[in-house]
């Protein structure tokens, strides 16, 4: 299974967020995207759930269907004011194959009960998402993707904004999917964390600066080139002008 991006350009009201991106992400490893804020990160993300739609070049999923793929948003961006409990919100990891009115049955609550004692929340399930830590919504959200039993799974900043045990109980996930044969693809901020647990790394700033063993990625050279082009983009965001033939 080889995941792709081919040529890929996605824009917000015609200013690209990515420009022209292509790589291939292998299959059955875990893969880390990481740059500069606004590099466009989250957009790759959600081109490949085909939440966006590019403007130039496809993407290839090697014959998964979306609901093949777990997704995880930023914690920040799911509403935690709603009246839903723990186990409603891992059990949306089940809509794929059960449909939202879909009943899960006997078996799918216990796989929902197994798999928030895996991420260390056993008797939290009639818990209201907005009493949770930042933490345990994070193990929440782990919990849904075990629930979705996906090949290919999406992690947008899954350790943003939580603290060190958290984090090193939530990598451990990430490790044991790998293990089990997924593709994982993960957006993260932090620097070390990249280089302690991901072999392979994307380095984006809209385009892609370089892609391939970590190690070699994260070169200060590389890095700096990467802050250059986001701070001048920031500056002066450039309107993306695609000439018809590309965009077709
Ligand atoms: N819904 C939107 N409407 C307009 N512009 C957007 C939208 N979403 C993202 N953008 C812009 O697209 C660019 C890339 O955003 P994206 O969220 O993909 O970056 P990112 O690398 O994930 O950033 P961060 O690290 O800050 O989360 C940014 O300039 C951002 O302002």
């Amino acid at each position: 299974m080889t995941i792709a991006l081919k040529n890929v350009t996605v824009s917000y009201r015609r200013r690209p967020a990515i420009h022209h991106v292509s790589a291939e992400f292998a299959s059955h490893h875990a893969t880390a995207i990481f740059g500069p804020n606004g590099a466009g990160k989250s957009t790759i993300l959600k081109t490949l759930m085909g939440f966006l739609k590019p403007d130039t070049g496809h993407v290839e999923l090697d014959g998964l269907r979306r609901a093949q793929i777990a997704y995880m948003p930023q914690a920040a961006q799911i509403d935690r004011t709603l009246p839903v409990t723990v186990l409603d919100t891992v059990l949306t990891g089940a809509w794929c194959t059960t449909g939202a009115f879909g009943g899960v049955g006997r078996a799918g609550l216990q796989r929902a009960a197994q798999a928030l004692a895996d991420v260390g929340l056993h008797g939290f399930e009639r818990r209201s998402i907005g009493e949770l830590s930042g933490g345990q919504f994070q193990r929440v959200l782990f919990a849904r993707i075990l629930m979705q039993d996906a090949p290919l799974i999406l992690l947008d900043e899954p350790f943003a904004s939580v603290d060190a045990k958290t984090t090193f109980d939530l990598l451990a996930f990430v490790r044991r999917w790998e293990a089990e044969g997924r593709t994982v693809i993960a957006v993260l901020h932090d620097y070390e964390q990249v280089r302690a647990y991901f072999d392979t790394t994307l380095l984006l700033a809209r385009e892609v600066i370089a892609f391939g063993p970590t190690e070699t990625v994260l070169t200060e050279a590389n890095l700096a080139r990467a802050n250059h082009i986001a701070t001048h983009w920031q500056a002066h965001p450039p309107v993306c002008v695609v000439p018809e033939q590309e965009a077709a």
